[in-house]
């Protein structure tokens, strides 16, 4: 069992003011999502959980322990999959745990593990080139799930992926957690996302961001497809919340371009 702490995170860099005052916790087998408008350091936040890069002021503090066994407790899921093309399916997997000095039997274990709870197993030899965008999310996803991670740090994961494809990986996503409760901090800018898979979501303002509200979802995340509408509510809410930034971060942005 881990949980972070982020304790009041303040970041600049050079002349850029990005983050204000931010604290919050991700307890672990809770799914927290991030949302802000465009530049409001969603990314820049996940790097400093993932512990890449270090903030101005504040710190990232982790309670108690990783999973045993666990390579990378703190392992990122991309919008762009990072795979590599000239690899399968499982080579793809293998690779990390190469990284780690794991092969043979154990990969191979550890591979057949996670290729079937993303329901990969029949495509372990195809090249990404062969899979839709869709699967190759699965198996980016099998490949962080090979290190057995105590928590997943999800940035725009589905962003890439048409509405469709989108709609069944949230559900893989939902199934994969009422499994194995993983945990993870996910920054979308889709509203829809978030409330259906954010135990908690932190509403960042535009840039510098600063938490304009936490709102906490307590409809168990199995539910929500089938009672999208109560949901709809709480979507708008938050849309409420992020119209006035969004507008201002995006009349920023048109200024320097
Ligand atoms: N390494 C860096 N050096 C200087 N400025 C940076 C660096 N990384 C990010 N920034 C700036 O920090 C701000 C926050 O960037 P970040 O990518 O965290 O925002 P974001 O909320 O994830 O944006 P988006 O929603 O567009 O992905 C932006 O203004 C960005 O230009």
């Amino acid at each position: 069992m881990m949980d972070i702490v982020i304790n009041d995170i303040t970041h600049r860099y050079d002349q850029t003011d990005v983050l204000e005052n931010v604290s919050f916790e991700l307890k672990s087998g809770e799914i927290v999502c991030i949302i802000g408008p465009s530049g409001c350091g969603k990314s820049t936040l996940l790097r400093f959980i993932g512990g890449l890069e270090r903030p101005t002021s504040g710190q990232v503090l982790i309670a108690g322990e990783p999973p045993a066994g666990s390579l990378n407790p703190l392992t990122y899921i991309f919008q762009d999959f990072a795979l590599l093309p000239w690899r399968t399916v499982e080579g793809n997997v293998s690779l990390v745990l190469e990284d780690h000095g794991i092969r043979g039997r154990k990969a191979e274990a550890i591979i057949e593990d996670v290729l079937r709870r993303t329901k990969l197993l029949d495509f372990r030899t195809a090249l990404p080139r062969q899979l839709s965008g869709g699967m190759k999310q699965r198996v980016a996803i099998a490949r962080a799930l090979s290190v057995n991670p105590a928590v997943m740090l999800m940035d725009e994961p589905l962003s890439a992926l048409d509405s469709q494809t989108r709609e069944l990986l949230l559900d893989d996503l939902v199934e994969l957690w009422a499994r194995e409760r993983f945990s993870a901090c996910y920054v979308t800018h889709n509203l829809a996302e978030a409330v259906r898979l954010g135990h908690k979501i932190i509403v960042l303002s535009r840039r510098p961001g600063r938490i304009r509200q936490v709102v906490e979802i307590d409809m168990p995340l199995g539910e929500r497809a089938n009672r999208l509408a109560e949901l709809e509510e709480t979507q708008r809410h938050l849309w409420n919340l992020m119209r006035d930034e969004a507008r201002a971060a995006d009349m920023e942005l048109s200024d320097v371009a």
